[in-house]
């Protein structure tokens, strides 16, 4: 391996860590072969100096506020809930309304105005699986990923607006990955021909990596030629767009409006036209979607004001008290949990990338990380031991000038994939569940009848609690049917033979068979 234009010598390496402290970097040096010792000198060419010494005390800085809760409980006395009248919500607008709403999306859709963004960046630790979360299969009868699931799902959107408008729209797909899922992300959507969508409007990009920092404020060795790295939350998305020139591609491609939501909710509505005509006819720059939140420690931010700001306060960071603090009628006073799907404009963006990237805040999270020692054998901490920091997507809520928050129906909207099957909530089962169950309502609505093997009828279910399963397994493709439309001209007095799956095959034979 020889050495790139931009890569240090050891040298300008060392003199770098240096300045910044951090010279235990290069202390295995002289045991490294030469391919090892590249590795290393490349990955310390990728650090800005300033930027790592700013890192490192911040780190050092943060620590210490963090080991003071009080800060984070002064934060929690300046909460306000979101007031009712500033949140649209689907469970108490008209139809009209929604239709109104629906049809400005559509309409916007149509004009090549709507991108999606997908935030997959994450390492999915509480998963676990060595893989990005994306290519996951929770076990629905189709075998389908929640990649593929999110990309039918496009298709099927840009297809109502062009019913509807003669339209032939594109909604561009942004997928910001890591260093960690890169590789894996592009390979899947390659062998996978992209489900479907030109490749040339699902764009790929990098947010950046940071060094993990232990409790005195020195970067973590993960191997003798390797920093622990880590890529920085889901906030280093604005970093990244800048970095990658994603703006200057919407720009180019006319899109005016995104969606921005993360990987793991089954339930996703991709580029929702309810959603996005609701934060247009409100002249939003900026929206969030919220679900009413389940239980106190419901491991969902919340979407408050603070000192007159919107914000959202990450789970992680409200004290218990608040959670769990209750208004007159029982509710929970903190109770628009933030489901991570946001709405900006690109002008929105654009400010943030230009005036208030840097403005960011900085969170902390304590964690274990692996390290070797003096000796260069490698440790499992029992405890944590370092500091990964992180900013968050929402962190930006404070700069809009016009923001909304948008209420929608938990079990239609949200169902997250957060922890593998046998704890207790968000596990592949529940996102499974989530996903049959909204299925096999919409079936029922249309007038659909349920068969068992021995084609015997199902007696129909009308209310189910989140911990049933649908007495009928029932999936609909997202390119047959997208929010439950259009299913009653194929599903209406027929009988239907569950397992059901209903893809494009399928609706064809039901048509022929009307
Ligand atoms: C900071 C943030 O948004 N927190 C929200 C996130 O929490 P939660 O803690 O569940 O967030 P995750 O760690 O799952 O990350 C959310 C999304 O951001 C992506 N990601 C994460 C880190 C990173 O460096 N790069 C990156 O792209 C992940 O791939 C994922 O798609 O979802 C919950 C709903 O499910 C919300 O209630 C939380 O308020």
């Amino acid at each position: 391996m020889g050495r790139s234009e931009s890569m240090l010598s050891f040298e300008e390496a060392k003199a770098r860590l240096e300045t910044a402290g951090q010279g235990h970097v290069l202390q295995f040096w002289a045991e490294l072969s030469a391919e090892e010792s590249n590795t290393l000198l490349e990955e310390i060419s990728k650090l800005q100096p300033e930027e790592l010494l700013e890192h490192c005390r911040a780190v050092a800085v943060a620590e210490a506020a963090s080991r003071h809760s009080s800060a984070d409980g002064r934060l929690d006395a300046r909460m306000k809930p979101v007031p009712p009248e500033f949140i649209g919500s689907v469970r108490k607008s008209e139809k009209e309304t929604l239709q109104i709403w629906g049809d400005e999306g559509l309409l916007q859709i149509s004009q090549d105005r709507v991108a999606v963004l997908l935030l997959a960046g994450g390492q999915g630790t509480r998963l676990g699986v060595p893989y990005p979360k994306g290519m996951y299969n929770v076990g629905l009868p189709s075998g389908k990923t929640l990649y593929q699931v999110q990309a039918e799902c496009i298709q099927k959107v840009q297809k109502l607006a062009n019913v509807k408008h003669g339209s032939r729209c594109t909604i561009p797909w942004y997928i910001m990955t890591s260093e960690f899922t890169l590789g894996p992300t592009e390979k899947f959507f390659k062998d996978n021909e992209y489900f479907g969508l030109c490749p040339s409007n699902v764009v790929m990009f990098e947010q950046r990596m940071i060094p993990a920092v232990g409790f005195d404020g020195k970067i973590i060795l993960e191997k003798k030629n390797k920093i622990a790295m880590a890529p920085d939350g889901n906030g280093g998305l604005y970093r990244a767009l800048v970095d990658n020139k994603i703006l200057e591609d919407m720009e180019r491609r006319g899109v005016e409006y995104l969606h921005v939501y993360c990987v793991d909710n089954i339930l996703v509505k991709m580029a929702d036209p309810v959603f996005i005509g609701f934060c247009v006819i409100k002249g939003a720059d900026c929206g969030a979607k919220v679900v009413d939140k389940a239980y106190p420690a419901e491991p969902v931010g919340v979407v408050c004001r603070v000192d007159g700001l919107y914000q959202v306060i990450e789970y992680s960071e409200i004290q218990p008290e608040t959670a769990e603090i209750r208004g007159p009628g029982g509710e929970l006073l903190f109770s628009a949990g933030n489901i991570c799907n946001h709405f900006f404009t690109r002008d929105f963006l654009k400010d943030v990338a230009e005036k208030f990237e840097s403005q960011l805040k900085q969170h902390v999270a304590i964690k274990k990380v692996p390290f070797v020692d003096g000796e260069g054998n490698l440790v499992k901490p029992t405890k944590p031991n370092g500091i990964k920091m992180e900013k968050f997507v929402f962190d930006v809520f404070q700069f809009s000038k016009k923001f909304v928050a948008f209420e929608v129906l938990r079990e239609e909207e949200f169902s997250p994939l957060k922890n593998a099957d046998g704890a207790p909530l968000d596990t592949p089962t529940t996102a499974r569940r989530s996903l049959l169950a909204q299925h096999y309502r919409w079936a029922l609505a249309a007038g659909g009848n349920f068969l068992d093997e021995q084609d015997k009828p199902i007696p129909p279910k009308h209310s189910m609690t989140q911990n049933e399963d649908p007495p009928a397994i029932c999936e609909i493709s997202p390119l047959v049917s997208y929010f439950g439309e259009g299913l009653e001209k194929l599903l209406k007095q027929k009988n239907l033979k569950s397992p059901f799956l209903l893809d494009e095959n399928e609706a064809e034979n039901l048509v022929k068979t009307t």
